[in-house]
């Protein structure tokens, strides 16, 4: 096995849940222990896991958990005393709905089978994960067929190993048609304020060898502008039936610039990701997080005192600006409501 496919940023190992600390990437490689539902929806919150898929496997494990120290105290009323760990696990990140799919799974199959319950959720969330690592790596053989032999891609926030079950929604895109010999180049959007770019997805690639370069967000105009990327493709947080995308912040400016300048936009997600009952992405919850996250780098203050920021974590790119939407079951020309339904139901 190529040396990407050890990477695994959620673990489930002697009964409890193991995470790579993403917010001390790169400079160490730190594993955190979990035991409790409440300290995986802390460790969802505050970036020690993340990424879409990553946050919905770590959750149906945070569930599983939950459900197991409910059944041991309180045997006759236990799915009861369940429901505040499933509520401070729903709302620990807004965006992603897989947080929420996963979850949903988990109950779903207690509420088919209640012979044994806790049995049945190990099963489940295991079959999430494994699940989810098998849709990478269709996506990716689906993804780099599209890929003509071209000089440079641009790719957005991370979406590797990091941010999955294992390999990649995007990136696994770009690993497989790099390893097909159709890259160059790699161009990685350094991703403010949270530096995804920079510290996590440079670090895959460098692990794997291939070619990239960081850019700042505001360099990808005049690198479109170059004729240096021929394709942009990123992750999604949460596809809209419509097929109106949420990602991180500077996605939706990254599909305009593309469609300006003739550039082809991927998005890469998993079905896990898509939404139906989201009509639109007007509909989407879009995370703010702390304006502490621009005004500072590494716990120090770099901007001028007393000012204030605004910092959305999110945005939401129109379906009509997506030239291709891969899922594990297939591709979608320009994704809309019609295209999005056909695919769920097949
Ligand atoms: C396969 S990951 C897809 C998305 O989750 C990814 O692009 C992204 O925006 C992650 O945001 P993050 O805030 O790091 O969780």
């Amino acid at each position: 096995m190529p040396p990407h496919d050890t990477i695994r940023a959620v673990e489930w190992k002697d009964n409890h849940l193991i995470l790579l600390d993403q917010r001390k990437l790169p400079h160490a490689e730190h594993y955190l222990q979990l035991y409790s539902a409440e300290d995986t929806a802390e460790a969802i919150r505050n970036m020690v896991v993340r990424g879409a898929p990553a946050i919905g496997i770590a959750a149906a494990y945070g569930l599983l958990m939950a459900a197991r120290k409910a059944f041991k105290q309180y045997p006759h009323d236990w799915r009861a005393r369940l429901q505040p760990d499933i509520e401070v696990l729903a709302a620990a990140r807004p965006t992603a709905v897989n947080l929420h799919w996963a979850l949903q799974r988990m109950l779903k199959a207690l509420d088919e089978h209640d012979a044994d319950p806790i049995h049945t959720l190990m099963a489940v969330a295991q079959q999430i994960h494994q699940a989810d690592i098998e849709a990478n790596h269709r996506m990716a053989l689906l993804g780099s067929e599209l890929i003509k032999p071209t000089h440079g891609v641009l790719t957005h926030c991370n979406t590797g190993s990091l941010a999955t079950g294992g390999y990649g929604t995007a990136l696994g895109v770009i690993r497989a048609a790099y390893g097909e010999g159709k890259i160059e180049q790699v161009y990685a959007d350094e991703t403010r304020p949270w530096w995804q770019g920079s510290r996590l997805t440079a670090w895959e690639l460098m692990r794997d060898k291939i070619p990239t370069q960081l850019i700042c967000e505001g360099a990808a105009a005049h690198l479109m502008k170059l004729g240096k990327i021929s394709w942009v493709i990123v992750g999604a947080d949460r596809v809209a039936a419509n097929g109106d995308v949420a990602n991180k912040i500077g996605t939706y400016s990254l599909a305009v610039l593309a469609r300006f300048h003739g550039v082809r936009f991927m998005v890469v997600a998993p079905t896990s990701t898509i939404d139906l009952e989201t009509v639109s992405g007007e509909q989407i919850p879009l995370e703010e997080r702390s304006a502490d996250e621009i005004l500072n780098v590494n716990q120090q203050r770099i901007a001028a005192p007393q000012v204030g920021a605004w910092n959305p974590a999110f945005d939401v790119t129109p379906g009509k600006l997506v030239d291709i939407l891969v899922t594990e079951k297939g591709i979608v020309l320009r994704p809309d409501t019609e295209k999005l339904s056909t695919l769920m139901q097949s």
